[in-house]
């Protein structure tokens, strides 16, 4: 019935960040800085007669998607590949928002332009507390620098070649953080005063606001240490209680913790990948 369509959003891993609450939800979102990764989520969706989503092995929660769908007023079936744990710090939501919209947009032609899918998308995370920066970021790829909240803060993306290893130990809830007033006043005075340059500067910046944001699990202070130790560049997946960390000599370090996965800098943001009349 109708077309289907497969797309691909990139996930992202926040390194530090700022709330900025504005006159609205387009003006309302975070300053910092982050890594658009290499994972993401997948998303087949097809025009069915009522809506129907399965996330993984089916035992997610699917509420996410279907406010997608729900807000565009449109019914498909949709199947939703995510390939890093969810809640972890890897910007899975933002990635499910985009990849669903960029599929809806496809499927139903919409006629919405990337700008409005990300706005979309941005728009449910900050309303929703899954959120602040990620859409913005994740509308395209690299390292990212945003210096103003929403969509249009994206003041710089660079796009280094080193590996990236990653290891997480469980889930935190980031909208407990992000609409703790306390927690925020805390992650404003953490805020680095410098803007990156490099991938070396972003690491400095994450590390120091990992330190001072009061949000590091101590279970995360061995691992950060043995990183150090080793001058391996690393910090914590905000918001996740995981590590992140620079270069091939990483995956023996972090090895010692857990099972780390591989990542690179996304070259892009969200893609379609298949586009199919059925
Ligand atoms: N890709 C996804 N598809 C469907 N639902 C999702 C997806 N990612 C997250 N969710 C839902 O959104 C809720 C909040 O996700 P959360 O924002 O904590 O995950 P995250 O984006 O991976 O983490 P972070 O924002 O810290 O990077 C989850 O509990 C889950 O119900
Ligand atoms: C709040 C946040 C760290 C959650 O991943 C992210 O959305 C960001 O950097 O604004």
């Amino acid at each position: 019935m109708g077309r289907s369509c497969v797309t691909f959003a990139p996930g992202h891993i926040s390194g530090y960040f700022k709330r900025i609450d504005g006159d609205s939800v387009q003006t309302t979102g975070s300053l910092g800085a982050g890594i658009v990764i290499d994972k993401g989520v997948t998303v087949r969706m097809q025009e069915a007669d009522k809506i129907n989503i399965k996330i993984g092995d089916g035992t997610a929660d699917d509420w996410l998607i279907r406010e997608v769908l729900t807000s565009l007023g449109v019914k498909a079936d949709v199947r939703v590949t995510v390939g890093m744990p969810m809640g972890a710090g890897f910007g899975m939501s933002a990635a499910g928002l985009l990849a669903a919209y960029h599929a809806a947009n496809c499927v139903f032609s919409l006629g919405l332009s990337a700008e409005e899918i990300s706005k979309k998308a941005h728009a449910v995370e900050v309303a929703f507390g899954t959120g602040l920066g990620d859409a913005a970021a994740a509308s395209g790829g690299g390292l990212v620098v945003r210096t103003r909240p929403g969509i249009a803060g994206v003041k710089l993306r660079l796009y280094p070649k080193d590996e990236l290893w990653a290891v997480t130990f469980g889930s935190i809830s980031t909208h407990d953080v992000i609409t703790s007033e306390e927690k925020m006043h805390q992650v404003a005075a953490a805020f680095p005063g410098k803007e990156p340059a490099t991938l070396a500067e972003f690491m400095e910046n994450s590390a120091s606001f990992t330190e001072k944001s009061g949000l590091l699990p101590p279970n995360l202070l061995p691992v950060l240490a043995a990183c150090k130790e080793a001058g391996v560049p690393a910090s914590m997946t905000m918001l996740g209680n995981g590590v992140f960390a620079v270069g091939s000599a990483a995956e023996k370090i972090l090895q010692k913790f857990g099972e780390p996965v591989r990542l690179h800098v996304s070259s892009s943001g969200p893609v379609i990948l298949e586009e199919n009349h059925v």
